[in-house]
């Protein structure tokens, strides 16, 4: 039995001539981190909240462990027992202090393993010193880090996390993202998060959803949505990406021409980083640098081959005008379903 099943989950808000939500099926295993990516008004949050028994559906259904879980039409408290929300409005209870916020969810546990895993929680999320003050006296940021130590303390079967992290301070972010996943991770805490960071979408999840108009477009490991996208949406979302038909292709790469039995109009893609780049004697396609963005780590170039525009990613820096040759492995071409 799968830990959590979706069957043509739908939702459509009165008022609203699309679903937010549209026949959405898919299974995760105990365990799993799932990450829910797409653009505004894709239907992201109100997914999740279906899942936590939060939101109510107009069709299909949502299993824990085959147990069918219900929305608020069918329940005097909405949500689930074994299924916790953090959601992008933070939920602290307002008149009680931090540690009393956390302490709560722990309130079923033996007096030492609340002791403990206080004292864990209060140091993962640095809130030493705000134990005592009530949510109002903190920052937005501190709310959240008490809000997901709060959310954290009870391990439930299942977290629901919507924009966990969007508060947190720059230098924050990333350390605590990489101990909540991790801390999850180790505790084999099945987890699902929505993130408008595809960075963390990336390596943080075994999988990730993207979705589009209340549809789950793709949803496939990281190396998959990344490197082999669906479609341009998909391919657009994770970042910066060559996307071409094979026609201007085999301009740019005409040695392909014997590898890759492609139609002239079939659309292809490949990141920046699967170019190599060799000297301009070597290389077998002659490009020439026509702009370069710095990074960080590497320059994004612009090189033209032969009329073709291309994304390159280099270590080096080149200027405008540069000559450069290029090179790309066939199997690092992937053709677009659509
Ligand atoms: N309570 C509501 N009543 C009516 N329409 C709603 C309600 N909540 C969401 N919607 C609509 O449903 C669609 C999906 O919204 P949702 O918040 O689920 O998307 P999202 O992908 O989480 O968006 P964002 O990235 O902006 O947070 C949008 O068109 C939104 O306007």
């Amino acid at each position: 039995m799968s830990f959590l099943r979706l069957t043509n989950v739908s939702r459509k808000y009165p008022g609203q001539n699309l679903a937010a939500v549209n026949d959405i099926s898919f299974e995760l295993q105990k365990g799993e981190i799932l990450s829910i990516v797409g653009e505004n008004g894709s239907g992201k949050t109100t997914l999740l909240k279906i899942i936590g028994g939060v939101e109510d559906t107009d069709g299909g259904e949502v299993r824990l462990l085959g147990e069918l879980v219900t929305g608020p039409a069918y329940n005097l408290v909405p949500g689930h027992a074994e299924i916790k929300m953090l959601a992008q409005d933070l939920r602290l209870m307002p008149k009680h202090t931090i540690i009393e916020n956390i302490s709560y969810n722990l309130r079923g546990y033996v007096q030492e393993f609340q002791d403990e895993r206080l004292e864990y929680l209060i140091s993962l999320f640095r809130l030493q010193g705000l134990e005592n003050k009530r949510p109002a006296q903190l920052s937005g940021g501190q709310q959240q880090r008490a809000a997901l130590a709060s959310a954290l303390a009870e391990e439930p079967a299942l977290l629901l996390l919507d924009e966990p992290f969007s508060s947190l301070d720059i230098m924050l972010k990333d350390e605590i993202r990489h101990k909540v996943i991790r801390q999850a991770r180790e505790d084999g805490d099945t987890l699902i998060f929505v993130t408008h960071e595809v960075k963390d979408a990336l390596s943080l999840s075994d999988k990730v959803a993207v979705m589009k108009a209340g549809k789950i477009v793709q949803m496939d490991r990281p190396q998959a949505v990344y490197e082999q996208p669906r479609d341009e949406y998909v391919a657009y979302l994770f970042g910066s990406v060559n996307l071409l038909s094979a026609n201007d292709l085999f301009r740019a790469f005409p040695e392909l021409k014997k590898n890759k039995d492609l139609h002239w109009n079939d659309k292809v893609c490949f990141r920046p980083g699967k170019i190599s780049i060799c000297a301009s004697e070597t290389g077998i396609n002659h490009g020439l640098v026509i702009g370069a963005d710095y990074m960080g780590d590497t320059y994004e170039l612009e090189v033209e081959v032969e009329g073709v525009v291309l994304k390159v990613n280099s270590k080096k820096c080149y200027q405008r005008g540069d000559k450069l040759g290029i090179y790309i492995h066939p199997d690092d071409i992937h053709v677009l379903e659509e």
